[in-house]
């Protein structure tokens, strides 16, 4: 999974503000840093930079580090390098930072860093929103672990039974979990939480935003245990309103009053190195549209996102707009890469076996938003939004599963797919991120095809 850092590395072009924001122990909100920095000072920051170990010195256990520097997590990303100090000096933590920037790495050093390896209880709790994500933080972690400390991945419902005999009897210091896993777990007595010490929540946003999870979410952070007794870290590429976040941190005591906002980019939401392009055609051109472009950009690997299908459509009896792109392609398109299905519905081991035929090879993947979220397949060297995003943050996602290797600066593309009614819609996302989308022609497509 980690991108290996080539020996010769440069460091990444620094952004230009460091933005923290703290409570004091005062009160709340008495006090605010704010620190930003101008340009030729980031980059002095940068040239300066650290490696992971001297970063983490005497507060992450050489077994752990060592591991990292083994897969390739030498030089500290720019999130890494700003927020490391302050997670592990067990400061409550809000990871604001763009998708692919090493978030996973950063939450995971401070778990590491507070757990007692010799103790057998549950001391760490990764709280993710889909299975998927799960897998791969779990695997991470265990990588990072090697065998000094058991990781369990809570994430399947039909799983809960013979796992709730699991901990019982042998306890794992870190757990990673969906909120309904988790739940159903401490609700059935299978553990609780009081002997945590750091409690991730990631992809903060999306589990506050769904409806399904949010009051479970609720009872984790302020019901199952309490924030004095804690590390609170949660972490994202997108929390709307951090402000209005952070205040309510501290209110609802999801956190301890002195939580910090580690954001870094905020000037530039989006990664920088991506091609963003847009093709406007009718409904009926699209698959048509989609085959060209697969053909003209030849892609290393891919995403297609399509729209979840609407109650509606499901009552009328129509097959969901995922399988009739999957069957096209499947009989249309010519190139090597599988084409496989990722969506909702489908059970969990079905996910867990298209998930795991992404990994490794090159692949076409056509999905809904579930695999918007820290979906980290860093060979993903095109994006295509069949379906348009519903929200300007679904497309910052979605466009984040592409360039995702932090150092590597390669231009990776993301190409929407809209008919002339929605273009104003791609414009205000691009006027809320920040980004620049260039039109391809349409008649290019087609030329192309005959
Ligand atoms: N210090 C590092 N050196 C090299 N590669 C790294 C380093 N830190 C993280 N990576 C790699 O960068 C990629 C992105 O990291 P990660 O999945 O943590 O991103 P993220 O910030 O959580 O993104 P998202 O918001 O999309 O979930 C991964 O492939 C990871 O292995």
């Amino acid at each position: 999974m980690a991108a290996a850092v080539p020996s010769g590395y440069a460091p990444p072009l620094p952004t230009t503000i460091l933005n923290l924001t703290a409570g004091t122990h005062f009160g709340p909100f008495t006090l605010r840093l704010r620190l930003r920095l101008r340009p030729h000072r980031a980059a002095a920051v940068t040239a300066a930079a650290a490696t992971l170990r001297e970063v983490c010195a005497g507060r992450v256990p050489d077994h752990v580090l060592q591991r990292a520097e083994e897969v390739g997590y030498v030089v500290p990303t720019e999130v890494q390098e700003q927020s490391l100090p302050l997670l592990l000096s067990g400061q409550d933590c809000i990871l604001h930072a763009q998708t692919g920037s090493g978030k996973t790495l950063a939450y995971l050093l401070s778990v590491f860093s507070a757990i007692d390896f010799g103790r057998s209880s549950v001391q760490a709790l990764v709280v993710v929103p889909t299975r998927e994500l799960g897998i791969q933080v779990t695997k991470v972690a265990r990588i990072l672990a090697a065998k000094a400390c058991t990781v369990m991945a809570l994430l399947d419902g039909g799983m809960l039974k013979r796992q709730k005999s699991w901990v019982k009897a042998e306890p794992p210091a870190i757990i990673v979990a969906t909120v309904p896993s988790l739940c159903q777990m401490v609700e059935r007595r299978a553990f609780t939480l009081q002997s945590v010490r750091v409690l991730v929540i990631d992809e903060v946003d999306f589990i506050f935003g769904s409806s399904k999870q949010v009051s479970s979410l609720r009872k984790i952070l302020t019901s199952y245990s309490a924030a004095s007794n804690r590390q609170t870290i949660f972490a994202s590429a997108s929390i709307p309103q951090h402000n209005r976040f952070l205040h309510d941190c501290v209110q609802h005591k999801w956190t301890k009053s002195d939580v910090v906002h580690v954001h870094v980019n905020p000037v530039q939401p989006m990664p920088a190195h991506l091609c963003h392009k847009y093709v406007i055609c009718t409904k009926k051109e699209r698959l048509h549209v989609l085959l060209s472009l697969l053909e003209s950009d030849a892609p290393k690997s891919a995403i297609i996102f399509v729209a979840e299908q609407s109650e509606r459509s499901k009552k009328e009896g129509n097959p969901p707009s995922t399988a009739v792109v999957v069957e096209f392609l499947r009989s249309s398109y010519k190139g090597s890469l599988d084409v496989l299905l990722l969506e909702e519905d489908m059970n969990f081991n079905a996910r867990a076996a298209s998930f795991s035929e992404v990994k490794g090879r090159g692949f076409m993947l056509v999905s809904t938003d579930i695999a918007s979220r820290g979906f980290d397949l860093p060979q993903t060297s095109h994006i295509y939004n069949f379906d348009l995003p519903k929200t300007a943050t679904d497309y910052l996602h979605r466009a984040g599963r592409t360039g995702r290797e932090p150092f590597s600066r390669l231009e990776c593309s993301v190409t929407t797919l809209i008919t002339e009614d929605e273009h104003f819609v791609l414009q205000r996302f691009q006027n809320e991120l920040k980004f620049h989308c260039v039109e391809l022609p349409l008649e290019s497509m087609f030329t192309f095809n005959s």
